[in-house]
């Protein structure tokens, strides 16, 4: 058997990171080497191959530069990442030939597949809009998967000359039309019992399409973050979505 590939994992407590620590130690060709929590020092995943990470918005992208220096490839599922969080790293990679990060909002194949339907279908529709429904103990609005997902629609209409969906408010409760990304409008619900949902509502007179995606479980994203343990390595420099991993990019 050929060498196993040694993993760390951050946010290790968190309800990402214990099922990603159980998934890892299910499979046979990876070796888990770490956790880490909140407070652990960074140099104990110094010794991995690839580290994981699935901790929180404020200290994701320092995470990742910290694991760049050490020549570690890294997996995030973190959200919050911006433009400019994204450009820091591009170019600290730069620096690091050979060291390779995927940054993905969403590791659910379903949901990758869901994002790459709405892009496609999306030039061919007036009007779209996304909502993302998660569990409340959540801290970030609107998902990391929705800014993607509409980032991607608000792309191909671009690219395909059409304009902003058609909106006639002019009296506005704040809030009440959601958050605009990209000319795209994104709503965030949060109720108990959810994990991670995503509806894309694409319209034209007569006629609607919506692509729904379902993460039940948190076990849904499992394959593609083992998928992404074992390309990352063959990806240097920054990678931003599963997509790229599974020719939709
Ligand atoms: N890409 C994807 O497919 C998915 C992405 N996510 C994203 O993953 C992230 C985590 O989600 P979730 O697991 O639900 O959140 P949790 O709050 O359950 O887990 C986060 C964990 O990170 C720990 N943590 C905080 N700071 C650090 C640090 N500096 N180093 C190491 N660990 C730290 C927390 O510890 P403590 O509680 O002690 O502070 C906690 O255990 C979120 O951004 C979420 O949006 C979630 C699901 C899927
Ligand atoms: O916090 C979560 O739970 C999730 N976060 C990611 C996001 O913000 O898109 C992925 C998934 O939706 C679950």
């Amino acid at each position: 058997m050929s060498e196993r590939i040694k993993v760390a994992v951050l946010g290790a407590a968190g309800r990402m990171g214990s099922t990603v620590v159980r998934a890892v130690q299910g499979a046979d060709d990876l070796e888990l080497v770490a956790t880490l929590d909140a407070g652990d020092d960074l140099s104990a995943a110094a010794g991995a191959d690839v580290a994981i990470d699935f901790t929180v918005p404020a200290v994701t992208e320092s995470n990742v530069h910290a694991l760049i220096d050490a020549g570690v490839h890294v997996v995030v599922g973190t959200t919050g990442w911006d433009d400019e969080s994204k450009a820091r790293v591009r170019d600290h990679l730069a620096d690091r030939p050979g060291v390779g990060v995927l940054i993905a909002p969403n590791f659910a194949l379903g949901a990758v597949f869901a994002m790459a339907f709405a892009a496609r279908a999306a030039a061919w529709f007036e009007s779209v809009e996304v909502i993302e429904l998660h569990h409340p103990d959540k801290v970030d609005a609107p998902s990391g998967t929705a800014q993607h997902t509409a980032a991607a629609i608000a792309a191909a209409r671009t690219a395909a000359g059409v304009g902003p969906s058609p909106d006639a408010t002019t009296q506005e409760l704040d809030g009440a039309r959601g958050a605009d990304v990209d000319g795209v409008r994104v709503h965030a619900v949060r109720l108990r019992g959810l994990v991670a949902h995503e509806e894309i509502l694409l319209g034209n007179a007569g006629e609607q399409l919506t692509i729904r995606h379902d993460s039940f479980d948190r076990v849904s994203f499992m394959p593609g973050v083992l998928l992404g343990v074992r390309q990352v390595g063959s990806h240097p420099g920054l990678t931003v979505g599963l997509e790229h991993l599974l020719d939709l990019g």
